[in-house]
C-alpha cells in the first residue's frame, strides 16, 4: 500500500529517491548557456600560461628605476616593442627597458612594468620601432617589482576548476573557453508533458461557455518546467474519462520521461486520475501531502518513467511544481541543488490560527532596512486564487498544530526567487 498525507520533505525525497541518473550529451560551447556540466573540468595549463604585462608602458629591471622620481628621473634604452601576441626578442640587461603592450609576455630580465603615463613615451605620441634605441625617462616607479601577471595567478595547473552539476553560466563558459572546451559534455534535458484533465476546461484560444474556464495550469507548469531546463510538449486537455486518461498516459509514457497532470487528483466523483495510474500498471508512491494548498498530489511509477498528478487548483499546481517537479527535473540534469533548505525570516503582520495541515503561505520576503528578511503573506491564500501569485517570491511555513503566529515572531520561509530589495511595512 502506497504512503498517504506524507510531510513535504518526505514527499520530495520520495521524489529525489525515484529519479532515474542523468544521461549527458555533447553540445557545442555556443549552445550550452544554461545546461548542466557533466564533467568536472581540470586545469591542464596554469593560467595566464606565461608571465605577461598588465599594462601598456615599459618593461624594466626595477634594479635600474627603483630610485627614479619626477625630481631624478632615470634613463633607459629601448631595446624593442613587444605587442600583444609576439614574443620578446631580448633579454633585458643594465640601463635596458622594451616597450610593451598589456596581454605581451615579459621578456627575460624584466620584473617591473612601468605604465606609460609614467614615462617621458606616452602611448598617443605613436613612438613604435622607429623608438627603438631612443631613450625612455621613467618619473615613478611601483613600490617593489613584481607587478605583472604570474605564471598561474588566475588558475594553477591541476586545479578543479568545475565540478559536474554546475549549472553553465556565462562565466562558466569563460572558463570552458580558456581551456579549449570548444565541445562540453552535458545532462540530457529531460522530456516531459503536461496534461490538464477536467471537462471544465477550454484550450488557451477558446472562449470559455458558461461554467467553463480556460486551461491555466498546463501552459504554467510548461513555462515551469522549461525555464528548469526540461523539453517540455503540452498534451491535449483531457476529458474526466478514465478510458481516455489511460490511453493518453500510456502514450505519453512511451515517449516522455516524466508525465505531469493537473486535476482530478481528489476525491470528487470524477476524480479519477490516481485509479487511472494505478489501471496502467504504474505503483502508486505516495497520495496527499500534508500541506495546503497542494494535499491531493499524487505521484506513481512507470518503469523508471515519474508521473506526477498535481492538483486543479491553479496556485496547489504552481507551488507543488516549485516544491516537488522542480526537484526531480534539477535533480535528472545532474544537480545538485534541487533542495531548497528554508531560511528564518521575521512575520511582519499576524497569520490566523492554523488548520489541521501544515500550510505554505503565499508571501513577499523582502530584506529590510536593517538589512534583514522580512516576510509578508499575501491576503488571498485559498488554492484556487491565481492572480497574485504573480507577487509572491516566498512561502511561510505554519505548521499544523501551531497556534496563531505574530507579527515579530521568526517563520521558515522558502524563498521561490530572491527576496526583493525594498522594505514592506515592518
Ligand atoms: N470532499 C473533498 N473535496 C475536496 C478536497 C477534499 O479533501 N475533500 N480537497 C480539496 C482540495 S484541497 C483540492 S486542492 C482540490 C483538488 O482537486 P483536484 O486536484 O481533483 O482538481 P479539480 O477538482 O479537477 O480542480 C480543482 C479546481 O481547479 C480548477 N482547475 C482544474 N484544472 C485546471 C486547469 N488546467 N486550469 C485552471 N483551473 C483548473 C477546477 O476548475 C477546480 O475549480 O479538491 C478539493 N476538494
Ligand atoms: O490542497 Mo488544496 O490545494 O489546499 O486546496
Amino acid at each position: 500500500m502506497y504512503k498517504q498525507y506524507i510531510s513535504v520533505d518526505e514527499a520530495l525525497q520520495e521524489i529525489i529517491n525515484h529519479t532515474p541518473r542523468a544521461n549527458t550529451e555533447i553540445v557545442p560551447l555556443d549552445q550550452a548557456v544554461g545546461r548542466v556540466l557533466a564533467r568536472d573540468v581540470v586545469a591542464d595549463t596554469p593560467v595566464p600560461s606565461f608571465a605577461k604585462s598588465p599594462l601598456d608602458g615599459f618593461a624594466v629591471r626595477f634594479e635600474d628605476v627603483k630610485t627614479a622620481t619626477k625630481e631624478n628621473p632615470v634613463a633607459l634604452t629601448v631595446v624593442e616593442e613587444i605587442p600583444a601576441g609576439h614574443l620578446p626578442k631580448v633579454t633585458l640587461t643594465l640601463g635596458q627597458a622594451a616597450r610593451i603592450m598589456t596581454g605581451a609576455p615579459l621578456p627575460e630580465g624584466a620584473d617591473t612594468i612601468i605604465k606609460f603615463e609614467d614615462t617621458s613615451l606616452v602611448m598617443s605620441e605613436k613612438q613604435h620601432y622607429e623608438a627603438c634605441g631612443d631613450k625612455v625617462t621613467i618619473f615613478n616607479v611601483p613600490k617593489s617589482a613584481g607587478n605583472y601577471a604570474e605564471i598561474g595567478e588566475d588558475i594553477n595547473k591541476g586545479d578543479v576548476i568545475l565540478n559536474a552539476g554546475c549549472v553553465i553560466e556565462p562565466a562558466v563558459i569563460a572558463v570552458l573557453a580558456t581551456f579549449g572546451y570548444a565541445h562540453v559534455a552535458v545532462y540530457t534535458r529531460p522530456s516531459a508533458i503536461v496534461f490538464a484533465s477536467g471537462d471544465e476546461l477550454v484550450n488557451v484560444d477558446d472562449d470559455p461557455m458558461p461554467g467553463k474556464i480556460r486551461n491555466s495550469n498546463s501552459p504554467s507548469i510548461a513555462a515551469q518546467l522549461q525555464l528548469w531546463g526540461a523539453n517540455v510538449d503540452v498534451g491535449k486537455i483531457v476529458q474526466d474519462q478514465e478510458e481516455i486518461i489511460a490511453a493518453t498516459l500510456i502514450h505519453a509514457l512511451q515517449r516522455y520521461q516524466l508525465v505531469v497532470t493537473t486535476g482530478g487528483v481528489s476525491v470528487g466523483d470524477y476524480d479519477v486520475m490516481k485509479d487511472v495510474f494505478q489501471k496502467i500498471g504504474a505503483e502508486i508512491i505516495f497520495w496527499r501531502v500534508n500541506m495546503r494548498p497542494g494535499t491531493p498530489m499524487v505521484v506513481a511509477k512507470w518503469d523508471d518513467k515519474l508521473i506526477i498528478g498535481l492538483s486543479g487548483n491553479p496556485s496547489a499546481a504552481y507551488i507543488s511544481c516549485e516544491l516537488f517537479v522542480r526537484a526531480y527535473v534539477y535533480k535528472m540534469q545532474g544537480r545538485f541543488d534541487f533542495w531548497r533548505e528554508p531560511v528564518t525570516a521575521t512575520l511582519v503582520e499576524d497569520v490566523g490560527k492554523a488548520v489541521n495541515q501544515d500550510r505554505y503561505l503565499r508571501a513577499v520576503a523582502n530584506i529590510n532596512q536593517a538589512g534583514n528578511l522580512v516576510v509578508k503573506p499575501l491576503a488571498k491564500q485559498k488554492s484556487g486564487i491565481l492572480g497574485n501569485m504573480i507577487d509572491a517570491n516566498a512561502l511561510v511555513y505554519v505548521p499544523a498544530d501551531d497556534n496563531k503566529i505574530y507579527k515579530g515572531d521568526q517563520v521558515k520561509v522558502i524563498l521561490l526567487k530572491a527576496p526583493k530589495g525594498e522594505s514592506v511595512n515592518d
